[in-house]
């Protein structure tokens, strides 16, 4: 349709309010998104941003698309510089539609602000109404979307053009697009031409990443220690790129073939360590261990199971991980235990990446991290002006953001009881009643949660009703703690020196002395321990004597083990961690560290006592 025709507005006037539409005077596409918002009661009067990352957040998720920064930044800066003295503005963005980069001229940049067409939105169609960048990411092709096109007037002034951008395994890595006010430049399709051009040039770098990706794994093997070991190192899809020379007779010709393939009924992988790159610091593959076996059904963890931290060779993680990899392939709802800092997230992470809805968000939310009372609105969302202080436009809850993917609600124990009867419903009904709002909107998600505690005992205590119970309590996976994975200490560690670029070699004195201590932090203190003597000690290696004093509560291991049986609540997990933090900044300075965390130094002994940490 042409952009200045006078019936356009009439058009889109009749759709909004009545719903009626000429398909025929109407790209096929774009009447097929309208319909899809009118459908998902996308608001056409509004249509500005909402969902805006905060700078952490968005820092966090520039850190998950590293990889996709690292291609694209270069070719985005070359091009950003003409297409600002088309006043228009250069855009990337991630899977899920958050814009990661928004760069170009003043005058449109400001125009875009006020709509709110910044770094950090989520651009997609069920936000905003049609529009380039959230078309394209749902029908995967080059699309323009100008002025009127756009479903929500706040686009109405706009022209944008975006291409989806592959990577070198054909799967989708984000979304390039240009984006100009309409009345700035006429030439719709040589943009959308010159973006389509771009996403091609980005893609042909990933296919030339991906080969240096592939050279540094082999510059990897050749500095390997023990040559001599059962060792492979496959890509990022599971393929062998290199095999150690002990294993080139039985496994001749097994370059560039799947390891799982390879090994048939004689080989297990005993250990499976992940390879990042120095350049891009995304995983760009594994080196594994594997021993040869008579009982090929021990063990054996599938190399196409994408899990982005250690595996090690414990049997207790490996069954984890083969739990995992069952349920991520169904729709079944899971529960995860385990003590704090023992990965829970990691794995929930782990089942959404590997499961058919690995392209649609992955929400966490941690139940005992907000106060009770915005629970509600957190996960249910809140119509406009449900309650004071409620924004105006109100808010869409974690559930709804959620929609087509994964919701991790970690802590699940501390939702408060009138909120039960709510999450109740979602699980049953899989919909979704904002809070002050009567009409429910339909979900479609996997729901992962998670405890450190036991969650029958929270029923028989009363304070969980037993039928959200049965619905939380589907697929249970129960996370071990790191004493009892004890024999993977030296892969974590190997894994914290490479992805932190740290070229330090423990000796077998000190590994044993970090497979001795019993973790209560599990790994997250196991790397905060590491993270401390990387910053004191840089690439020495402190003493027997000097590392003992960073292990909080060495002494006392023993008590400490037979308090763990009484389990801790999270607030007070958090309360120790807060404690042993301090202690480890202060070097153990009992009085500094009670006065920094403004807590008077009796309570502060008299909590030391009670989480054993003198
Ligand atoms: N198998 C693993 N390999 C590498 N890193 C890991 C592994 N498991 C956990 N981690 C790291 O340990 C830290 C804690 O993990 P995570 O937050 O998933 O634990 P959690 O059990 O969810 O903790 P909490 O209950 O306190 O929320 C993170 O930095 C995570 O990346």
């Amino acid at each position: 349709m042409d952009i200045v025709d006078p019936s356009r507005r009439e058009v889109w006037q009749r759709f909004v309010r009545e719903g009626i539409l000429d398909q025929a005077r109407m790209n096929k596409r774009i009447a097929e998104s309208w319909y899809l918002c009118r459908q998902n009661n996308v608001n056409p009067f509004d249509g500005k941003g909402k969902i805006i990352l905060a700078a952490p957040l968005l820092a966090e998720r520039k850190k998950r698309n590293q990889r996709l920064l690292h291609i694209a930044m270069p070719i985005l800066e070359k091009l950003q510089k003409y297409f600002q003295e088309t006043k228009s503005i250069l855009l990337l963005i991630d899977p899920e539609g958050y814009v990661l980069y928004a760069k170009g001229n003043q005058q449109a940049m400001e125009m875009a602000e006020a709509i709110k067409f910044v770094e950090g939105v989520k651009w997609t169609e069920d936000e905003v109404g049609t529009n380039a960048i959230g078309t394209s990411l749902r029908i995967r092709e080059p699309i323009t979307i100008a002025g009127l096109d756009h479903y929500s007037v706040a686009s109405h002034q706009w022209c944008c053009s975006a291409a989806p951008i592959y990577d070198e395994n054909r799967e989708l890595a984000g979304i390039i697009d240009v984006s100009y006010p309409v009345n700035h430049y006429p030439f719709h399709d040589h943009v959308l031409a010159t973006v389509v051009a771009a996403a091609y040039t980005i893609e042909q770098q990933f296919h030339m990443q991906a080969k240096e990706d592939e050279l540094e794994l082999l510059k990897h093997a050749c500095n390997m220690k023990n040559p001599d070991s059962p060792v492979v190192i496959c890509n990022n899809k599971g393929n062998i790129v290199w095999v150690s020379r002990c294993l080139r007779t039985s496994f001749s010709n097994m370059l560039d073939q799947s390891l799982e393939n390879v090994c048939g009924d004689h080989w297990v992988i005993k250990s499976k360590t992940p390879i990042y790159s120095s350049v891009h610091h995304d995983m760009i593959g594994y080196r594994v261990m594997l021993q040869k076996t008579e009982n090929h059904d021990f063990n054996f963890i599938s190399t196409t199971f994408h899990f982005a931290g250690v595996i090690g060779k414990s049997a207790a993680f490996a069954n984890v991980i083969k739990s995992c990899e069952k349920v991520a392939k169904t729709d079944a709802t899971v529960h995860i235990t385990g003590e704090t800092g023992t990965g829970k997230e990691l794995i929930a992470r782990a089942i959404h990446q590997n499961s058919r809805r690995k392209n649609r968000p992955f929400v966490a939310i941690n139940c005992g991290a907000i106060p009770k009372e915005l629970i509600g609105s957190e996960l249910f969302g809140y119509e406009e002006g449900a309650f004071t202080g409620a924004k105006r436009t109100g808010h869409k809850g974690k559930f709804v953001q959620a929609n087509g993917g994964t919701i991790f609600l970690d802590e699940i124990g501390e939702i408060p009881p009138e909120m039960q009867i709510a999450l109740l419903r979602v699980l049953q009904e899989r919909e979704v009643v904002p809070i002050g709002g009567i009409k429910p909107i339909p979900v479609d998600i996997r729901v992962i949660t998670a405890t450190h505690c036991d969650l029958y005992q929270l029923v028989r205590e009363g304070k969980l009703r037993e039928d959200l119970f049965y619905r939380i309590y589907v697929y249970p996976i129960k996370v071990p703690a790191l004493r009892e994975r004890k024999e993977d200490i030296p892969f974590l560690i190997q894994y914290y020196c490479q992805k932190n670029n740290w070229p330090v070699s423990f000796s077998n004195e000190v590994i044993q002395l970090f497979m001795t201590y019993h973790w209560p932090g599990n790994i997250r203190e196991l790397f905060n321990v590491l993270e401390r003597i990387r910053i004191e000690y840089g690439d020495h290696i402190p003493s027997i004597p000097e590392l003992k004093s960073m292990f909080i509560g060495w002494e006392n291991q023993g008590e400490h083990r037979k308090s763990e049986q009484k389990t801790l609540s999270y607030r007070e997990q958090i309360e120790k961690n807060h404690m042993m933090e301090m202690l480890e900044k202060t070097k153990g300075d009992i009085a500094r560290a009670a006065a920094e965390l403004n807590i008077p130094r009796s309570t502060f002994y008299r909590k030391l006592k009670k989480y054993h940490l003198i």
